[in-house]
């Protein structure tokens, strides 16, 4: 299973907490050396599972060099995470401590891990499948609710079950497929190929759908982009400053302030939100000022969301298919309630009127950018994962236009591959340094 260069038989440890100032830091060691280091810096092995407080020495057998006094837990394998013998030394997180004892280690036959070595190593060894694997990826990088929601339906299997009762049911349609190739002249009955027919289709819905929501779970995963735009002067900057909470634009009675598109998240709703306040929109002759027009029309159509602004007295001629308009300055002047059949939210960020309504509206509109599905099913949450359900929805579509029931079973068979490599249950070697090179060290 293991790809090219990649050391299975090796003993890895990496520190699994921060880098940061901290109390404690947690070594983590694992494979099949695991029971000989751990002799050599501690002296006994520890009851398996269970923290024990244990000295630390560079070698245990002659005590002289002592370089902590740790918590130590030993996780015999293969019922732990990384399926291999391995333990953990919960040290003191002075740095030259982690140093020492990370010497100490490599002195004993030990070497650092690569990045998301241990739950490769968990993956090789058939404790987790692919998606699994990414979700936990995902669940040690989530910020938001929604992204820790998300990535714990993808560890827990969630989505890994979805796409493998999608393969057992292409498995029992290929069961019938082959008895009509083996039985050809035996009267089976029509409604056995009408059956299959129907499932197919039904598998190509049900992938379809799964599809249209992964939007959803990309947003969740990546954030929710919302563009902010209007003529120069509008209070796009002060608008920003006022979502995120923070002075992250420069705001000035000055003209044309924002020439380059300034981002700033928060988090809305459970979800990351991008607020992009581009540049003003204008005719200009500056050539640096029109440079920064054309980006913010580039992140207006990258958008999830435009708020396209306007001050008072200034109602827009314009209005971006689908944005949502918003007239500020209502301390100063008139401000419509509609401009060409749309609703104005009139605000005031200087006297704060109407920003409560504007807030709860902004809060709906990503829940309504992020929801669920309809039928409960786990979201798609990756890019590789569109890609895997694409191709098995085109190998079912080939398959029903198919008339030669050899080359239907052809193309069910493809479209199982292509579940398969999703998991990581068929041929997915070359992917691997790819997926597990996005991780952090030390998970
Ligand atoms: N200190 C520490 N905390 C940690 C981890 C760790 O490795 N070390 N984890 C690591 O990422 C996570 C917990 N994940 C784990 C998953 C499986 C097993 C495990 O031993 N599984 C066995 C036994 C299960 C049981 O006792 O019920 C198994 O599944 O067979 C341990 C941790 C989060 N917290
Ligand atoms: N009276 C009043 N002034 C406001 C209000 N909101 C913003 N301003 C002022 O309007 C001016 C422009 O605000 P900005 O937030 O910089 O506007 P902008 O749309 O980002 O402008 P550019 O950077 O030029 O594109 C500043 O002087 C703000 O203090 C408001 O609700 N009422």
């Amino acid at each position: 299973m293991a790809a090219l260069g990649y050391q299975a038989e090796d003993t890895i440890f990496a520190l699994s907490t921060g880098i940061e100032r901290a109390a404690i830091a947690v070594l983590r060691v694992s494979g099949a050396g695991s029971r000989n280091i751990l002799l050599q810096v501690c002296g006994k092995l520890p009851v398996a599972r269970k923290a024990v407080l244990r000295k630390i020495w560079n070698n245990a057998s002659t005590q002289d060099d002592l370089l902590d006094e740790a918590l130590v837990l030993w996780f015999p394998g293969p019922q732990n995470y990384t399926g291999e013998d391995g333990f953990e030394l919960h040290l003191h997180a002075g740095p030259a401590i982690i140093r020492a004892v990370s010497e100490a280690l490599v002195n004993a036959g030990a070497r650092p891990a690569e990045p998301g070595e241990f739950t490769r190593r968990a993956f090789v060894n058939g404790r987790m499948d692919l998606v699994e694997a990414e979700g936990i990826a995902d669940l040690v990088a989530a910020e938001t609710d929604g992204q820790r929601k998300l990535a714990l339906a993808q560890a827990d299997g969630a989505l890994s079950q979805l796409y493998s009762g999608w393969s057992e049911r292409l498995k029992k349609i290929l069961a019938f497929q082959e008895a009509l190739i083996d039985f050809p002249d035996e009267d089976l009955p029509a409604e056995v190929e009408e059956g299959i027919n129907q499932e197919i289709q039904k598998l190509q819905f049900e992938m379809q759908q799964h599809i249209a929501d992964g939007e959803h779970g990309e947003r969740i995963r990546q954030g929710v982009v919302f563009a902010i735009t209007g003529p120069p002067n509008a209070g796009k900057s002060s608008l920003l400053n006022w979502l995120t909470g923070r002075d992250t634009a420069i705001v000035s009675s000055k003209a044309g302030t924002t020439r380059d598109a300034l981002e700033a998240a928060c988090i809305l709703a459970g979800i990351k939100v991008t607020f992009v306040d581009t540049a003003g929109l204008r005719e200009t002759d500056d050539e640096i000022e029109a440079e920064g027009v054309r980006r913010a029309l580039f992140h207006v159509k990258q958008a999830d969301c435009v708020l396209q602004m306007f001050p008072a007295n200034e109602p827009p001629d314009d209005i971006f298919p689908g944005a949502t308009l918003i007239g500020n300055k209502v301390d100063i002047g008139e401000i419509p309630k509609t401009i060409l059949g749309k609703d104005v939210f009139a605000i005031s960020l200087k006297t704060g009127d109407g920003l409560p309504e504007l807030y709860t509206f902004l809060q709906r509109k990503v829940e309504e950018l992020t929801a669920a599905s309809a039928s409960g099913a786990p979201l798609l949450t990756r890019a590789r994962h569109k890609a895997g359900v694409q191709e098995a929805v085109r190998c079912l579509h080939a398959a029903l236009l198919q008339d030669w029931p050899e080359l239907r079973g052809e193309e069910l068979r493809l479209a199982m591959r292509a579940l398969g490599r999703l998991t990581g249950h068929v041929g997915v070697e070359d992917l691997l340094d790819t997926i597990f090179g996005q991780f952090c060290i030390g998970k």
